[in-house]
Formats: C-alpha cells, sequence, structure tokens
C-alpha cells in the first residue's frame, strides 16, 4: 500500500496561520482532483471524536503548540493510503510544520514535488484569524493563540521554506492577492509539474 503513494503526486502547502492555505487547497481539489490533507483538520477530527488522544491533543493545540510529531505522521499516512486508489495527488496542508517534520515524512512516505509558499503579512493573517474566529468554532482563533502561533510558524515553519529552496521546489505565490488572483498563481505552479 505504501508503494502507491509514493509515486503520487505530494504537494506541501506552507504558510503562516490564516495565510490562505485551505482556500486555496480547496480550488485545487476542484480543479485539479487532488486529494486535500490538512493536518490541522486531521487533528481536530481526532479531537471531536473525544478519544483520550483526542483530548491530549486538544490540551495541546489550545495553547498554540505542536502536536508530538508522530502523531500526526501517521494521521496524514493513514489518510493517504486510505485515498491511494483514487487520487492524482495530495496537498499536505500545514505540514511540515519543523524541518523534522519533513524529513520524517520523507523517510515514512515519499518526497514532495513541490512547496506551495502561501505568504502574506503578518498583520493580515491576524486580521483574517480574528475575522475566521467569529464563526470558525476554532479555540484557537483567539488573539493570544493567534500570536503564539506565529511566532512559532516564523519560528519553526520559515527554515522548512529555506530547507526545500535549496532543493529548487519552493514556488511562492503573494497571498496578499484576491482569492481568484492567489489561485492562478497558484494554478501555474501545479499546471507546471
Ligand atoms: N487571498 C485572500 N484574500 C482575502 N481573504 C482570504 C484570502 N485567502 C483566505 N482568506 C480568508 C479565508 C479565511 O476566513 C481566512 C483564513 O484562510 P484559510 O484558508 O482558512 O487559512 P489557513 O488554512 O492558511 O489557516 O482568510
Ligand atoms: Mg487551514
Amino acid at each position: 500500500m505504501a508503494d502507491k503513494i509514493k509515486d503520487a503526486k505530494i504537494i506541501f502547502v506552507v504558510g503562516g496561520p490564516g495565510s490562505g492555505k485551505g482556500t486555496q487547497c480547496e480550488k485545487v481539489v476542484a480543479k485539479y482532483g487532488y486529494t486535500h490533507l490538512s493536518s490541522g483538520d486531521l487533528l481536530r477530527a481526532e479531537v471531536g471524536s473525544g478519544s483520550e488522544r483526542g483530548k491530549q491533543l486538544q490540551a495541546i493545540m489550545q495553547k498554540g503548540d505542536l502536536v508530538p510529531l508522530d502523531t500526526v505522521l501517521d494521521m496524514i499516512k493513514d489518510a493517504m493510503i486510505a485515498k491511494a486508489d483514487v487520487s492524482k495527488g495530495f496537498l499536505i496542508d500545514g505540514y511540515p510544520r519543523e524541518v523534522k517534520q519533513g524529513e520524517e515524512f520523507e523517510k515514512k512516505i515519499g518526497k514532495p514535488c513541490l512547496l506551495l509558499y502561501v505568504d502574506a503579512k503578518g498583520e493580515t493573517m491576524v486580521k483574517r484569524l480574528m475575522k475566521r474566529g467569529e464563526t470558525s468554532g476554532r479555540a484557537d482563533d483567539n488573539e493570544e493563540t493567534i500570536k503564539k502561533r506565529l511566532d512559532l510558524y516564523y519560528k519553526a515553519t520559515e527554515p522548512v521554506i529555506a530547507f526545500y529552496e535549496g532543493r529548487g521546489i519552493v514556488r511562492k505565490v503573494d497571498s496578499e492577492l484576491p482569492v481568484d488572483e492567489v489561485f492562478s498563481h497558484v494554478s501555474k505552479a501545479i499546471d507546471a509539474l
């Protein structure tokens, strides 16, 4: 089974919280038939299930911290295997959050062919998240946790981008633009694969 995903196209979608990763991924799914796997959504689903593991995860996420690496990776891998037969490719959204996570992913699953870097200014991300928080019901869309998530993003995740830049697979899109314009740049990056 794991062999099947090895040959699939894997795209890492990286950007700060509220940069627009989920928004763009949704459009890629509609246009290209990729499978969208958001590590955050997988984790929140586990929390929603009420399991013991979910309860531990909830405590970590509410603080804005990163959950243990193996937990996230196992969940992503299971979800990929479940979709391996029908998927044209995978959008791995919100992962890797740190360089080590990327290295583990490659060891256990496979290599990404593209890193889509969804870039927005810090103040834009805060504004969008505060707005999203009005309706999202997400425990981490509040001012205090947002600040912590942003700090962690700059510290842990920006090095991920530098790491893959060294490999020449990073495509940066300006997510300050309106959603459809951002998507036209995203499409160009995917069409070039
Ligand atoms: N290019 C854009 N222009 C304006 N608003 C955008 C945007 N991209 C996303 N948004 C809005 C939609 C959401 O309410 C909020 C966060 O977007 P999201 O896709 O949920 O971000 P992420 O998944 O990166 O956390 O910002
Ligand atoms: Mg998201």
